[in-house]
């Protein structure tokens, strides 16, 4: 065990893919009378800005071969990294063999996910796997009572500061923590090597399951003040919450991600202008319009009570007429594809409202994994990427609906994809006027859906119930006809749900004396 006193660095090997920062740490190093080891790229930059540095085929007396494949992965050079520096036998076979110690060593990888993410082929994937530099890193890693190991140009900074206090050393509190980024550093490149060559070989789900994200930010706490919670991105570039640029407001908290992607995700499954409020990561109220103004009117007007504190988002520009039309609400998050000046001019008045941009919007059938996890494990599926498919709408009662019921009601259904599981979603021309979430019975979330629109009918100063003349849609089937007669109760008129129950005969049997319309997709939306 190494005591406290700073290593002095005497050698430093430099092996690096990105030579961002490259010459200046190198200038910083010969400052500090580091003597430089370096392979060949690395070496030509250095000794090119008048660096004196030492190819590390000199130093082993073995050249780079294999196209790079065998460079630094000699003795010499891990015998250097890995000896300890306060065992007799360790020291005397450096003696015999010729091994120098070496104190520092600056890796970082070959651009692995970068290569992938162009879309090369197979070959050059496997090529640019790099295996010398995790080797390297690993064994400074492992040796951190006296070896320090650096694996990003972002890192360099706090190491030229410790030089620079140290008189040149490293300190171990420093070495542990390199050590363990380090650690932290190959394990994800050799997951995102794992994950590639799984799906290579169209896998889903490997034998075991290995991911990895970069912390983006500690957050102030989790879903409550006594959790303690951060966030991590994996680097998919799918426009949301992840992606998107913050341009104002406070810092997003635990729940602000969840029901910010939440929201974004609805809008995106929309073509018209749409606008999706959510809160507790169910929407209270989603609409589409002409224009983001008229949706956002008619969305606002499902739910107002619930609104207050609400995330908005939409798949337009945020523009000043929405802004205005905000008025005094106070809301938590506003998140767009992009904004125009005039409306971000008018927003910043709202100092604490946080405002995000995406640049675009996410595709809903895009292919991606959804995660979750339960004592001992983690719950993986493939995420619910489906729409409706014009083509499988089955009208199962005596009658049809009308063009712009089938409209409302593909609305709707697409929107009780979102809700919370049991779901029932009133609409009506494009507006939820009734959403009902997260119950344990399907009828309580017709009735509680038909009761929200009640209310909102009252604040509005409407004479009946909005839920009057809508259509209504189900997650999954009703198992009983007790759920679709509370829909028929509140009013609706045609109904949409997947269908396959049992007492699918008895449903539509009663939707048939209602007088109803009923439609079933074939497919089901549980969400919990
Ligand atoms: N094969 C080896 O012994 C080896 N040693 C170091 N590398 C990598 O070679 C790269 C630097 O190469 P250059 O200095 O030639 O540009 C670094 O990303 C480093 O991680 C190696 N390459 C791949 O495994």
């Amino acid at each position: 065990m190494a005591d406290a006193t700073p290593v002095s660095i005497a050698r430093a090997i430099i092996s690096v893919s990105d030579k961002t920062g490259l010459v200046e740490l190198g200038r910083a190093l010969a400052a500090h009378g580091v003597e430089i080891l370096s392979t060949g790229g690395s070496a030509k930059a250095l000794a090119a800005a008048g660096i004196a540095v030492t190819e590390v085929s000199a130093h082993t007396g073995f050249p780079e071969i294999m196209d790079g494949r065998v460079k630094t992965l000699h003795p010499t050079v891990h015998g250097g990294i890995l000896a300890r520096r306060d065992e007799a036998e360790h020291l005397a076979a450096m003696e015999r063999h010729a091994i120098r110690p070496i104190d520092l060593v600056i890796v970082n990888l070959y651009p692995f996910r970068e290569t992938v993410a162009r879309g090369a082929a197979w070959d050059e994937c496997v090529e640019n796997i790099d295996i010398g530099g995790p080797a390297m890193i690993r064994a400074a890693a492992k040796n951190h009572d006296f070896v320090a190991v650096v694996t990003a140009p972002a890192q360099y900074p706090a190491l030229l500061e410790e030089l620079s206090a140290h008189g040149g050393g490293t300190t171990l509190p420093l070495r542990r923590r390199l050590a363990a980024e380090a650690y932290a550093h190959t394990a994800a490149y050799d997951a995102a090597v794992a994950g590639w060559m799984a799906a290579q070989a169209g896998e889903t789900f490997p034998a075991t399951f290995v991911a990895a994200a970069e912390r983006r930010q500690v957050l102030r706490y989790g879903e409550n003040p006594h959790q303690q919670a951060a966030f991590y991105t994996t680097g998919e570039q799918r426009a949301g919450v992840a992606t998107a640029r913050q341009v104002q407001g406070k810092e997003l908290s635990f729940n602000n991600f969840n029901d910010t992607d939440a929201a974004f995700e609805l809008a995106a499954e929309f073509v018209q202008p749409a606008v999706v409020i959510v809160k507790h990561a169910n929407p209270c109220g989603v609409a589409t319009g002409a224009t983001i103004l008229d949706a956002w009117g008619r969305a606002l007007a499902c739910d107002p009570v619930s609104a207050f504190g609400g995330i908005v988002a939409i798949n337009r520009p945020l523009d000043k007429a929405l802004v205005d039309a905000f008025g005094k609400l106070f809301l938590e998050v506003i998140i767009a594809p992009d904004a125009t000046e005039e409306a971000m001019a008018a927003l910043a008045r709202k100092a604490n409202l946080r405002l995000l941009l995406t640049g675009g919007m996410p595709d809903p059938a895009a292919a991606a994994m959804n995660l979750r996890s339960v004592a001992g494990g983690y719950l993986l599926q493939t995420r619910d990427a489906r729409a409706i498919d014009p083509a499988a709408l089955q009208v199962v009662t005596k009658r049809q609906p009308t063009p712009q019921e089938m409209a409302d009601l593909v609305f709707a259904f697409t929107i009780a994809k979102h809700v919370k599981s049991n779901a029932i979603v009133y609409a009506r021309d494009g507006a939820t006027v009734g959403i009902g979430a997260g119950q344990m019975s399907r009828v309580d979330s017709a009735r509680m859906a038909a009761w929200k629109a009640e209310e909102a009918g009252r604040i509005a100063g409407l004479t009946e119930s909005p839920a009057k003349g809508a259509v209504a849609a189900s997650d999954a089937f009703f198992p009983f006809a007790d759920g679709l007669l509370a829909t028929a109760a509140a009013g609706a008129t045609a109904v949409i749900q997947p269908g396959g129950s049992m007492r699918d005969a008895e449903v539509i049997a009663a939707a048939d004396e209602a007088g109803l319309a009923m439609v079933l997709t074939g497919h089901r939306h549980f969400r919990h």
